[in-house]
């Protein structure tokens, strides 16, 4: 399934030894199609998601693609995966930090539960952030001047919270806190640091909160300025493609919205339907 209508040059990775975590399904699933279809010389795609990350692997072609079984709140697991994909490729270029979970209940802060978000903080930050390390430390080492992005959200950048899923909320707000510090400490090696905030897509993820596309259309549509187009995950991934490649080379730091425009999110009305 190539996604062809990407306007970058179709080899603007080519060489480049990429991770996807996330990579089974969603917003890192067509990321890594589209790293492939850009030449990466070879993408690992780290999730939890074992059948599904080996579909995703042998479709792009078991040549220039992996599947390893990565928990990434286990920050063993992603040096393991790091090391792998080092040992086995040669070097890594590009990091795309982006496995992440959404609050497994409402999470309102007056029935707010630590459980769930230790849970929660140790995929989307604690994960985020191991996996922020483990790359920059390999690319430190073998001189890579690399490329790390990371996957926040516009809970983060555009509204001032919300009425409800308050540790998913907080976690992505982590996510810029952690771009921006990373970005600023490993520009002296040339690495690049950056996120993508994404709005509201149908992923597994959306599907979880018993979404579907159309139903997420009806509630998002009417705060989306951009008319006559729905975010895809397409979308996103072209934004990582930029990120990725050499032509954002001066940009670090930078969060990437991917929202049409949207203003505020509107939580209450989820919470409603
Ligand atoms: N879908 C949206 O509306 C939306 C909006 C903004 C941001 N995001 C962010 O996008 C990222 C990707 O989500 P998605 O929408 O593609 O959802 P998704 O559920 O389709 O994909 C998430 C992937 O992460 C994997 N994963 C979960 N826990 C993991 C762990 N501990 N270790 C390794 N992998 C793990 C899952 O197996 C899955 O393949 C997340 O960080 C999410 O917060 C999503």
């Amino acid at each position: 399934m190539a996604h062809t209508e990407s306007a970058l040059p179709l080899k603007s990775l080519e060489g480049k030894v990429a991770i996807v975590t996330g990579g089974a399904s969603g917003i890192g699933e067509a990321t890594a199609r589209l790293f492939a279809d850009h030449g990466v010389r070879a993408v690992v795609i780290a999730d939890v998601q074992e059948k599904k990350g080996q579909i995703v692997a042998k479709s792009i072609g078991t040549e220039r693609c992996s599947y390893v079984h990565c928990d990434v709140s286990d920050e063993k697991q992603v040096k393991a995966m790091v090391d792998f994909t080092v040992e086995k490729y040669g070097q890594l270029d590009i990091m795309f930090s982006n496995a992440g979970i959404r609050s497994k209940s409402d999470q309102t802060i007056l029935d707010f539960n630590f459980s769930e978000f230790e849970t929660l903080f140790g995929i989307n930050v604690r994960g985020m952030a191991a996996c922020v390390k483990h790359a920059a430390r390999a690319m430190v080492e073998k001189g890579v001047k690399g490329s790390i992005v990371c996957t926040a959200s516009v809970v983060a950048t555009n509204c001032r919270g919300g009425t409800d899923m308050t540790d998913y909320v907080m976690s992505k707000h982590a996510i810029l806190g952690l771009v921006r510090t990373a970005s600023q400490q490993l520009g002296v090696h040339g690495i690049r640091v950056n996120c993508v905030s994404p709005s509201a897509i149908a992923t597994g993820m959306a599907a979880s909160a018993g979404l579907s596309n159309e139903e997420i259309q009806i509630i998002f549509g009417p705060f989306t300025p951009l008319k006559g187009i729905a975010l895809s995950v397409n979308h996103i991934a072209d934004a990582v493609l930029f990120l990725a490649s050499n032509n954002s080379a001066f940009v670090t730091g930078h969060d990437l919205v991917v929202d049409g425009g949207f203003i505020s999110l509107p939580h209450s009305i989820i919470t409603e339907n």
